[in-house]
């Protein structure tokens, strides 16, 4: 079919060759951009219709209410209605988890086969994303309401979040073919592609290539050829085509069991850090103590997922609660980006990095009193322990002495059996750094510990001993006061859904 050398080619609109307006790409270009771009749209498509579906859902959950709140109502009538309701919110809990056509009511549901979860799961965690969003507007609404009263604005629909439709749909429909370079992506690109998004990475890639000649260090090296592959290129690039963000600018860190990205959107002129957990397991190993029995880690292949999962949900309750860590906002198999704490796209040092010699006895005693509250507000706000503080996962802003945590995939609910005791390494972690940059005024570990549990460990006994033997004689009673939070309710739905899907136990699904 090709034309022969030599021989001018005319295609059938009477241009030839040299007039063509496009640069002449290869097939396998080609198909590099369309798979990029179908996939994008399918996503964008699904999210959209999902939305719909959902949206109607919630607002139809909402009509119900009405029914049931009027007076008068025979016995049967109530029945009925309490049956409607029933209906409704269990239409919402399947809704959150199903990408396929939604119905509205429950008996047409029927659980995914092993076939289809398999590969319909990688794409869900982006709508569980979006759903549980509005759950939780919709619950939380639900629990201000007045039961007899219904809040005329639908306030629940009208919940944003920054991927949503404003922002899939700002994606970029115009592709312009206006270079040629080489970039490594890895198969789903394989070579060359000309357009934004071949730019935005091109930057990655140059940052990439320059970072990688600078490695030495085997092991860092082996963290970058793991964790940015060709499939976390290609979330990138769909992010980037779904407009969620322009660029990516380079790399922040490599840590332990991940890379941290920095992503920015010109638009609003915000920095993202993307955290990439690396594609390899050896590093769990390290985390035998939160693995060990955990059936999720007899499975290597869902276990980068659940852990962006786990820091995605963790990093969500915390700001829920206000608490200062990176908001996270979009979360895709091992991928979770998260604003950067930081200023003007420098991300903040970690308390580890900072040179404490220019800072007051104050200053210091500031910085550890925030750390204190942060503790303090994570365990009795949050009902998290994060099981691995120190000053490797405290930032400082430098601006104004502002402390965020991060590095959430492990913090446990207060439900975990052993919370007190990564409780209490927390905290001689802490302690012990805070006593190394020689802060004035810290407070003994039994002191610390009772402040943040509202528990009365005797000060002259040791602390790790008391724990134990606290936990040992309180097996059966659990920390969590409060069991019907929206989040709690959101989640056992979520693990009730998975239940049901898989026959797996959702006790031990997460934490
Ligand atoms: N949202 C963020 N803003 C700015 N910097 C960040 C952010 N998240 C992570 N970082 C940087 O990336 C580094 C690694 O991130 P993180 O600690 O979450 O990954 P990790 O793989 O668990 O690392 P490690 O196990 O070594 O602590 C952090 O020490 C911090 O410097």
């Amino acid at each position: 079919m090709e034309g022969e050398k030599g021989v001018e080619k005319k295609f059938a609109w009477g241009k030839t060759q040299n007039e063509a307006e496009e640069p002449i790409v290869s097939f396998a270009e080609l198909m590099s951009e369309e798979l990029a771009e179908s996939l994008s749209k399918e996503d964008a498509d699904e999210e959209e219709k999902y939305l719909k579906q959902l949206e109607f859902v919630l607002n139809s959950t909402a009509m119900d209410e009405v029914l049931l709140n009027t007076d008068g109502m025979t016995d049967e009538e109530v029945a009925i209605a309490l049956q409607r309701q029933f209906d409704r919110e269990d239409d919402v809990a399947r809704a959150v988890q199903s990408t396929d056509t939604v119905h509205f009511t429950p008996e047409r549901y029927h659980p995914k086969t092993a076939q289809e979860s398999e590969s319909d799961e990688e794409d869900l965690d982006e709508l569980r994303e979006i759903a549980t969003d509005m759950l939780y507007a919709q619950l939380d609404a639900e629990n201000a309401r007045n039961s007899t009263r219904l809040h005329a604005d639908g306030a629940s629909s009208s919940t944003t979040t920054k991927h949503d439709i404003g922002v899939s749909g700002r994606r970029n429909a115009d592709k312009t073919l206006n270079d040629r370079m080489n970039l490594t992506t890895g198969d789903m690109i394989s070579g060359k592609i000309n357009n934004r998004v071949y730019n935005s990475l091109l930057a990655f890639g140059k940052s990439d290539a320059k970072r990688q000649m600078r490695m030495k260090d085997k092991e860092e090296k082996a963290t970058m050829d793991t964790s940015v592959d060709a499939n976390t290129r290609l979330t990138l690039l769909k992010w980037i085509n779904q407009g969620v963000i322009d660029s990516i600018e380079g790399i922040i860190a490599t840590g332990k069991e991940s890379a941290v990205l920095h992503a920015k959107q010109n638009e609003n002129n915000e920095h993202y850090a993307v955290k990439v957990y690396k594609t390899t397991l050896s590093e769990f190993k390290n985390r035998s103590e939160y693995v060990k029995d955990d059936f999720r880690f007899k499975n290597p292949r869902g276990v980068l997922k659940i852990w962006a999962e786990r820091e995605f949900m963790n990093l969500s309750r915390m700001t829920k609660h206000g608490l200062p860590c990176p908001c996270p906002f979009k979360l895709k198999k091992n991928m979770l980006a998260m604003s950067l704490i930081g200023n003007g796209g420098i991300a903040a040092p970690r308390l580890k990095n900072v040179q404490w010699e220019f800072f007051t006895d104050e200053e210091r005693r500031g910085i550890y009193e925030q750390v204190e509250k942060i503790m303090c507000r994570m365990y009795k706000e949050c009902l998290l322990v994060h099981g691995d503080l120190s000053e490797f996962n405290l930032l400082l802003n430098l601006e104004n002495n502002q402390v965020f945590v991060i590095d959430v995939s492990q913090a446990m609910d207060l439900s975990h059996p052993r919370n007190l005791q990564f409780l209490t390494r927390d905290i001689a972690n802490i302690l012990a750094f805070f006593a190394r940059i020689e802060t004035p005024g810290l407070p003994s570990s039994v002191q610390l510990f009772n402040l943040i549990t509202d528990l009365e460990m005797k000060e002259d006994d040791d602390l790790n001993v008391q724990v134990e033997q606290f936990s040992e004689e309180n097996r059966a009673v659990h920390l969590r006061h409060d069991k019907s939070r929206p989040a709690d309710l959101e989640l056992s739905r979520y693990q009730e859904d998975k239940k049901a899907n898989r026959g797996i136990s959702p006790a031990r699904d997460y934490n």
